[in-house]
């Protein structure tokens, strides 16, 4: 489809847009398991970048990862006034791959391309607007305006609007700028690779002409793709979302039960664990039989349950709900029945 509007010499301008109110959400993260199918992103990027018409992307809902990836090789960008835009794939254990880490410190600047690309946080087009991320925000219909916009501007040569031909805005002191990002970045990574490697390619981003930069792009993404760390993040992103639709054997659901609340609980050994748990119990209200077969374990477990709850309603200055606990080392079935109030 692209191909065809492209070189179609009656079509003077092209708009991309996405579906049911949504540009993009970026690459279906599923796919990253097995070997990538289908046409490469990179290469379809810049096909859009290189064609010999203005192209115009219409964002509206998401333009994130690849999607918004895409809109960076677009001649212009014209966002919907909800619309949310970001280079997430730090949170997935990844870089942008697909000219991203190049593209946007060359439209944004350098501080504010690190910003984005390390934190993966989405920006509001307000936002997206006052950066230079997009040329236009509308509260009308964007695809409509985009058509209008690409119409205007269809005899008009996209080579000034070639990304990757800009020269990436001058910092300073560059040096100084990467020691203190990657300094503070190291930091709050604690040992995750993603964001030291999203640093790396914006610096090639900053210091190598746009081919080149590519290159260590890839590299850079080529050491990313197949670690455990993406693995794990990729797989953390779907148990975040299937935890909030859980379901029972009994056929309960989430979006048909309602809460119940919990006045009391039985929390059964007194380790570690066992002995936090009673805590945050108690200190969320609820009455706890803390219940522990080993005596010793027990005495030590009294001893400091009672301390951190005391410790706790000092700091937040209330009396320490000693009462709401009682112990037990009787693990029978009358110990268990407390609970429920039976005999
Ligand atoms: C060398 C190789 C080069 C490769 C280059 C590749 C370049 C591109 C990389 C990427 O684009 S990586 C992906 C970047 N995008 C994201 O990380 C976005 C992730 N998604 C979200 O932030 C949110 O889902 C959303 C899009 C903002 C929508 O949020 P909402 O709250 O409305 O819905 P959710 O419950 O989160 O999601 C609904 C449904 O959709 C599934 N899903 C969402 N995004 C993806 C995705 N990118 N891939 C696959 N599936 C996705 C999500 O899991 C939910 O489905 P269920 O789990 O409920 O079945």
């Amino acid at each position: 489809m692209m191909d065809k509007a492209l070189s179609d010499r009656k079509v003077k301008s092209v708009v991309i847009c996405g579906h049911n109110g949504k540009f993009c959400g970026g690459a279906d993260i599923r796919e990253f398991s097995s070997p990538l199918t289908g046409p490469l992103l990179i290469p379809v990027i810049q096909g859009v970048e290189s064609a010999a018409k203005p192209v115009v992307a219409a964002i509206e809902g998401v333009a994130l990862g690849g999607g918004l990836e895409l809109a960076l090789g677009c001649h212009y960008r014209i966002a919907n006034s909800k619309a949310r835009l970001g280079l997430p794939e730090v949170h997935l254990g990844l870089l942008p791959g697909a000219g991203g880490s190049q593209r946007l410190p060359r439209l944004i600047g350098v501080p504010a391309a690190l910003d984005l690309i390390t934190t993966g946080r989405h920006v509001t087009a307000a936002e997206a607007l006052q950066l230079g991320l997009v040329d236009r925000v509308t509260d009308r219909n964007t695809v409509d305006e985009a058509v209008k916009f690409a119409l205007s501007v269809a005899d008009q040569s996209p080579q000034s609007r070639r990304i990757s031909t800009f020269p990436c805005p001058r910092h300073p002191d560059l040096d100084a700028l990467f020691e203190d990002v990657m300094q503070r970045v190291r930091q709050r990574a604690r040992g995750a690779l993603a964001p030291v490697a999203c640093v790396r390619a914006v610096r090639a981003a900053a210091t190598l002409p746009f081919p080149q930069g590519m290159e260590r792009e890839r590299e850079l993404m080529a050491t990313l793709f197949t670690s455990g760390q993406a693995r794990a993040q990729q797989y953390h992103f779907f148990a975040q979302r299937a935890v909030g639709r859980w379901s029972m054997p009994s056929g309960a659901r989430w979006d048909k039960t309602k809460p119940v609340a919990v006045h009391k609980a039985m929390v059964i050994g007194l380790g570690t664990m066992g002995r936090g748990i009673a805590v945050a119990l108690v200190q969320a209200g609820v009455s706890v039989v803390a219940m522990e077969t080993n005596e010793k374990q027990l005495t030590d477990a009294k001893q400091a349950i009672s301390s951190m709850l005391e410790r706790g309603a000092k700091r937040r200055g209330v009396a320490p709900a000693l009462d709401k606990i009682r112990y037990s080392s009787d693990h029978s079935r009358r110990s268990r029945s407390a609970l429920t109030g039976g005999p």
